[in-house]
């Protein structure tokens, strides 16, 4: 399991010592937290997180990824205080905001925007009055108005759509007024709700390379909820694995994806990072060997190894084929990662010096079985 990094604190043996560090503050820090729905007309109260432990550090994106259920609304709505947590600490940049009154949460809402799956936006506004729509409930001037909106409709691409209503636009350009308005108020923090599952994977695409450009051009930090893997892929530099309303892992995206320790992590990671054998193979795939089969291996390539000529290098290194079956090369989080699956020959020692050539070369095998 990955464990939560706790910056701040570095714990020496039993005798616990706390030295600081001069680590950043998160910008979002969940200590301890719960929260259970209370019963209604009869029912039983309903537990919809326990225990989460999560740092969003400052100027990162960090996705939350779960099934239906598992808590990510939940979780994302304590954030902007639409939910209040019944146990442990929300400190939204070394603030904490679990116990804010209803205009504390104002006040703090400015700091924060949020982006949904529909998009939420005022039908009877333009583009441009929905885009002005938190600046005029802050009381900015008009001319403070105008050139923060253009400014903020020419960085989402759609300085063009200004006087156009929200029925003339096309989904990812309903989104791209959702970020354009959730940036108004210049906030720190971007929480974003399951903002792109109402879209094609092409415009999912093209929203998530912005999401990225505001984090890394702006500087904001971004909260993502999401069930889909992609989305994690593309542009998380780190992901939480909720489930049951608690978080079963925590890390880096790239380190979690090649390294799984969470069966829903596993099966979550496998749709982006597994290969498959040919149906017509894989059926003929044997657990034990026989006299002059070829063993089947997967290979996993990591970082600069994934972009290497690896398979000439094999060959070459041992002398025999190696027969390719299938594979993906990918990037995670930006990293490359590839899965390769190959045959060579089961014979001693051929096959040990492929093994062996393979780990002199760093990469990870892994014996899927047999083929004749
Ligand atoms: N207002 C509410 N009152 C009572 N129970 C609720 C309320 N909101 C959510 N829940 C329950 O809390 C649990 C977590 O729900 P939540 O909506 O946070 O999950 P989710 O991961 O966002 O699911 P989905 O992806 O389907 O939206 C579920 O059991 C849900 O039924």
């Amino acid at each position: 399991m990955n464990a939560p990094v706790r910056p701040g604190t570095l714990s020496a043996g039993v005798s616990s010592v706390s030295l600081p560090l001069s680590l950043p503050e998160p910008a979002i820090r969940f200590e301890r937290v719960g929260k259970t729905y209370p019963g209604r007309r009869g029912q039983q109260p309903v537990g919809a997180l326990a225990g989460i432990d999560l740092d969003v550090p400052a100027g990162t994106i960090l996705g939350v990824i779960g099934r239906s259920g598992a808590g990510k609304s939940t979780l994302i709505r304590l954030v902007n205080g639409l939910e209040r947590a019944t146990e442990g600490r929300i400190l939204i940049e070394g603030t904490d905001v679990t116990g804010l009154t209803e205009s504390g949460w104002r006040q703090q809402r400015r700091r924060i925007g949020m982006i949904f799956q529909h998009f939420n936006l005022l039908s009877s506004r333009t583009v441009f009055d929905n885009v002005a729509l938190p600046l005029e409930i802050a009381g900015a001037g008009k001319a403070e108005i105008t050139e923060k909106v253009e400014r903020l409709l020419a960085l989402v691409g759609l300085s063009d759509k200004s006087a156009r209503y929200p029925a003339e636009l096309s989904g990812g350009q309903k989104q791209r007024v959702g970020i354009a308005r959730a940036l108004a108020t210049d906030p720190k923090v971007l929480l974003c709700d399951e903002a792109t599952s109402a879209l094609d994977p092409e415009t999912t695409r093209s929203i998530l390379a912005l999401l990225k450009q505001v984090n890394r051009e702006l500087g904001i930090t971004i909260l993502l909820i999401t069930h889909e893997i992609p989305v994690i892929k593309e542009i998380c530099d780190r992901v939480a694995v909720i489930e049951g309303g608690q978080i079963v892992e925590q890390g880096e995206t790239f380190a979690v994806f090649t390294n799984p320790q969470h069966p829903t992590t596993a099966s979550f990671v496998e749709t982006v990072t597994g290969v498959e054998l040919p149906e017509h193979l894989a059926h003929r795939v044997r657990k034990e060997a026989r006299p002059g089969d070829n063993i089947v291996l997967r290979i996993t390539f990591l970082g600069e190894n994934a972009t290497a000529p690896v398979i000439s290098r094999l060959s070459a290194i041992v002398g025999v084929d190696v027969n390719i079956l299938a594979g993906r090369i990918d990037a995670i989080a930006g990293q490359p990662f590839g899965s390769l699956l190959v045959s060579v020959p089961s014979r001693a020692p051929e096959s040990d010096a492929v093994l062996g050539a393979l780990r002199s070369l760093g990469l990870k095998a892994e014996v899927i079985g047999h083929v004749s």
